[in-house]
């Protein structure tokens, strides 16, 4: 039986001035898996999370969330629908606490209302202690319980990267867009961040991955999309497409 995607590109392009940093793409996430998308420096992979997250706006084709025609929707409707992304460069409240910081992450999916709130009325306060509690768990699940008070900014940046998980996860997105995660991470952390993002797809969501470590993309991705120049050159089991000389090729010019 197969699965409907929960995102789908169809043609999708993207023109700075008159260059294309993406160039008819088509792909799609299906949920309860992990979606690569590979390519070496400046093939598009950054624009087109941020034309799938609206914050770029489409030169052509379509993108469709859940058979759902959304290229024209601004970020926060998209946001509010359930996409996540985390970042390229970490971008968390740095004098905040860790706790904070993956509480703003409920924000989005808030009730009760701004006087509730000020007002400390039992629905604002049920509310928070809900978030609180789904928070500790993900802090639990994260392996930072214990960091819960301390300043994210005092961190490694290991953690931090967990942090930014944790506030998209705190969004309880359906598709969740991981720009390059494991950055700087060793071999052992990223093994243990791709067991948590398999974990995460398994209960439904769809992943769409951008990641420069092959090793790591290999461990965890079930399908890679390979873009060379804003074009799509390869697709298929990662083990099959890494060896693809198309992709070698594509690889070693760049
Ligand atoms: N805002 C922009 N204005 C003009 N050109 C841009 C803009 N953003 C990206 N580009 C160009 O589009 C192309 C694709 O860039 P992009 O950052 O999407 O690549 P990438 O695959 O994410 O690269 P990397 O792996 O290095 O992060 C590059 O040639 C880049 O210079």
């Amino acid at each position: 039986m197969s699965t409907a995607p929960t995102l789908q590109l169809d043609g999708v392009g993207k023109r700075f001035g008159g260059l294309p940093a993406v160039d008819g793409l088509s792909l799609s996430a299906p949920p309860g898996t992990i979606t690569g998308l590979i390519g070496p420096n400046g093939a598009g992979k950054t624009t087109v999370i941020n034309l799938i997250m609206g914050i770029l706006k489409l030169t052509s084709g379509r993108i469709l969330f859940n058979g759902k025609d959304v290229s024209t929707l601004e970020a926060a409707d998209l946001a509010r629908a359930g996409m996540a992304r985390t970042f390229q460069n970490i971008r968390l409240v740095t004098e905040g606490t860790v706790l904070d910081n993956v509480l703003s992450g409920f924000h989005l999916h808030q009730r009760t209302g701004f006087w509730a709130n000020l007002l400390g009325l039992p629905s604002a306060r049920a509310e928070q202690a809900a978030h609180r509690a789904e928070a500790q768990a993900l802090l639990e699940r994260f392996g930072m319980a214990h960091l819960a008070e301390h300043r994210a900014g005092t961190l490694s940046y290991g953690h931090q990267r967990r942090i930014e998980m944790m506030r998209a996860l705190a969004m309880r997105p359906q598709l969740l867009l991981l720009d390059e995660p494991v950055a700087g991470m060793n071999d052992t952390e990223a093994s243990e961040l791709g067991h948590i993002f398999s974990q995460v797809a398994a209960s439904g969501v769809a992943i769409l991955l951008v990641e420069h470590n092959m090793r790591f993309v290999t461990q965890v991705c079930s399908h890679l999309y390979v873009t060379a120049s804003g074009r799509l050159i390869a697709q298929g089991a990662p083990d099959a497409v890494l060896a693809d000389p198309v992709v070698i090729e594509a690889y070693l010019g760049s």
